[in-house]
């Protein structure tokens, strides 16, 4: 993403333009799948994604004036950066948004999440989220068990989830401590 403080809902792309690979979206732990979108409630792939991944709660929630409640707080809370202490996960079954992942240089990434596209974010990601200019999104939330959405604004970086988020995805092989010279 480029650095202006222009409206978020617009595009944001650097000048030239430059791509992330889903390789490279994996290495930070986000994993995403398309999926048919007009037939999710008899949907294989996304039965097996489920069973696989133990997803065992799912609600929809839509992100407009009309239908979400409270919208502008939560719109505006949505953008604030934050992690979980579990996964994000997220079906769009209609409309669009941008979900945002720091990199391994602490620099965002944008991704744009259209219909039929499913997103997780890892547990311990920093990341936020915002409508496009189309300013809607129907989204699937999946979970594991009872799910658990407090978002925890950054910098939350002595969470349990972060550290292992850090170990996980963030540290380099080879790196950290040199070993101890002898004498
Ligand atoms: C499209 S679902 C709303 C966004 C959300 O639930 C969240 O936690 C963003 O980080
Ligand atoms: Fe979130």
């Amino acid at each position: 993403m480029d650095d202006s403080d222009e409206d978020q809902r617009l595009p944001h792309h650097r000048e030239p333009k430059e791509y992330v690979s889903l390789d490279k979206l994996s290495e930070l732990g986000v994993l995403s799948w398309r999926l048919d979108a007009d037939n999710y409630e008899n949907d294989e792939e996304l039965k097996k994604i489920r069973e696989e991944r133990g997803y065992s709660y799912m609600d929809f929630c839509e992100v407009c004036p009309e239908k979400l409640p409270n919208y502008e707080e939560k719109i505006k809370n949505f953008f604030e950066e934050h992690l979980h202490t579990d996964e994000e996960i997220r079906y769009c079954v209609a409309g669009s948004g941008y979900f945002d992942v720091r990199d391994h240089d602490d620099k965002w990434i944008r991704v744009w999440v259209k219909k039929g596209g499913m997103i997780v974010l890892p547990a311990g990601i920093y990341h936020r989220f915002t409508l496009d200019t189309d300013n809607y999104i129907k989204a699937m939330r999946l979970f594991v068990g009872d799910p658990i959405w407090t978002p925890y604004n950054r910098p939350h970086d002595h969470l349990p989830a972060r550290k292992e988020y850090i170990e996980n995805f963030l540290q380099e092989e080879g790196g950290g401590q040199a070993v101890d010279a002898a004498a």
